[in-house]
């Protein structure tokens, strides 16, 4: 285990105030332009900024050491609460490694979160008594001009790659494997992390816009809630693309009635199933899955809920339930290892979980998917995967790549 507490929890002040406050502006509205933190969908949610705190840990603890050190830092604080809702109070924003092992996730304590929830509003503030900042002008300047290149493999390499897994599950080696790639961006001018958080959620707003330590994105998928003892997840794989008019109804029904994407689904709600059960003493998935429409792809989506048998904590059970076979495969050891062989890069944060916790335990964490990674001021790496699975078509699974790249690419061009 390494674990880099970059600032001490007792070096930190132990006042944390929350205060009721109805601000108008949008939430994403209020970031710095850089290093801002944001779990937002549907314009709730949390922004926050600065850092109080902040842990860097990867090894076979990792989220074990996270969740002491968590525990550590809220011990003893002095908090003063008047809204008292999932999210009020001191917050931790997390972004896990996709392998947590060999990766590094990280962990930031604001010092100032915006939240709002069911229409309630409200600023925590750590050491500071909580002010609200300006919002920002919507930056609508001249869009930057992009340079695109590979990333590990190029678009054939990738492809033989899937021929290969799809040999392997031919073979009976493994049922499924999730290949991504990376593209690699530049651009002539700094890159501007709110424009495009902004962008997101306005093009999905039903999506979780995210950013955690330079890592950005919308997710569709919900790894895992916490309320209470109430948990729930959205399990999201089987993607088509979107047509015009009468063609995009025919893809949405071809879609529903897809064996091949039917199997690669189902095998993500067991895995999640399997790895939540013994947390729950009920846990309900629909037998059927729906349709989930974005922008730019649709895909087949289960909600699953349940309720927590003991009272493990947040990070305890995304640490049980990840990697699911929406990201990783199955069975799940192969899987990773063929992940290992073929992908030929290193996904970081990609496809992690990344979310919030609060004091009491509660919290979301969804799957870093159609986001990216800043580099520098003027650079990105953009990640996009599949699920391969008998009867997956490597130029099909290469588009599917592209229309999910397409929702970061749009932010970024705008
Ligand atoms: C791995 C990704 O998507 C997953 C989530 C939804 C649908 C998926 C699919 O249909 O392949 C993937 O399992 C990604 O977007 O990078």
């Amino acid at each position: 285990m390494t674990a880099a507490a970059l600032t001490s929890p007792a070096a930190a002040s132990r006042a944390v105030t929350t205060v009721r406050s109805e601000q108008a502006a949008a939430l994403l509205d209020l970031l710095p332009v850089r290093g801002g933190l944001s779990w937002v969908r549907h314009g709730e949610g949390l922004v926050g900024w600065g850092e109080a705190a902040r842990l860097e840990v990867s090894g076979p603890r990792a989220l074990a050491e996270a969740a002491e050190w968590w525990d550590r830092f809220t011990t003893g604080l002095d908090v003063a609460d008047e809204v008292r809702v999932p999210g009020s109070g001191p917050v931790l924003f997390a972004s896990i490694a996709f392998d947590p092992v060999a990766g590094t996730s990280v962990f930031v304590v604001p010092e100032v979160v915006v939240g709002r929830r069911d229409g309630v509003g409200w600023i925590t503030a750590v050491g500071a008594a909580p002010e609200l900042p300006e919002a920002a002008p919507a930056d609508d300047g001249p869009a930057p001009r992009l340079r695109y290149a590979d990333g590990a493999l190029d678009p054939a390499s990738w492809c033989a790659a899937v021929a290969a897994a799809v040999t392997s599950i031919d073979a009976g080696e493994l049922e499924k494997v999730v290949l991504a790639r990376d593209l690699l961006v530049s651009s002539d001018v700094p890159l501007d992390p709110r424009r495009i958080l902004r962008r997101l959620a306005a093009r999905f707003p039903g999506c979780w816009t995210f950013a955690v330590d330079g890592l950005l994105g919308a997710t569709p998928e919900l790894l895992l809630r916490r309320t209470g003892r109430q948990l729930s997840s959205r399990v999201l794989a089987g993607t088509a693309p979107r047509g015009a008019g009468a063609e995009d109804e025919r893809l949405a029904a071809a879609l529903l009635d897809s064996a091949k994407d039917r199997a690669e689904h189902g095998l993500a709600v067991d895995s999640l199933v399997r790895a939540l059960e013994p947390y729950c003493r009920e846990l309900t998935a629909p037998a059927e899955p729906e349709l989930l429409t974005l922008a730019n792809v649709r895909h087949l989506a289960t909600d699953v809920i349940g309720t927590q048998r003991d009272s493990a904590g947040l990070l305890e059970l995304v640490g049980a339930v990840h990697p699911t076979a929406a990201v990783c495969g199955t069975p799940t050891p192969d899987a990773a290892a063929l992940i290992g062989e073929l992908e030929g890069m290193d996904r970081g944060r990609y496809a992690g979980p990344v979310g919030w916790l609060d004091a009491t335990g509660d919290g979301e964490f969804g799957l870093a998917l159609r986001c990216a990674e800043l580099v520098g001021d003027d650079g990105a790496r953009l990640f996009a995967g599949c699920g391969i699975v008998a009867g997956s078509h490597p130029a099909a699974e290469l588009a599917e790549t592209q229309s999910k790249f397409a929702a970061f690419q749009a932010a970024l061009e705008g």
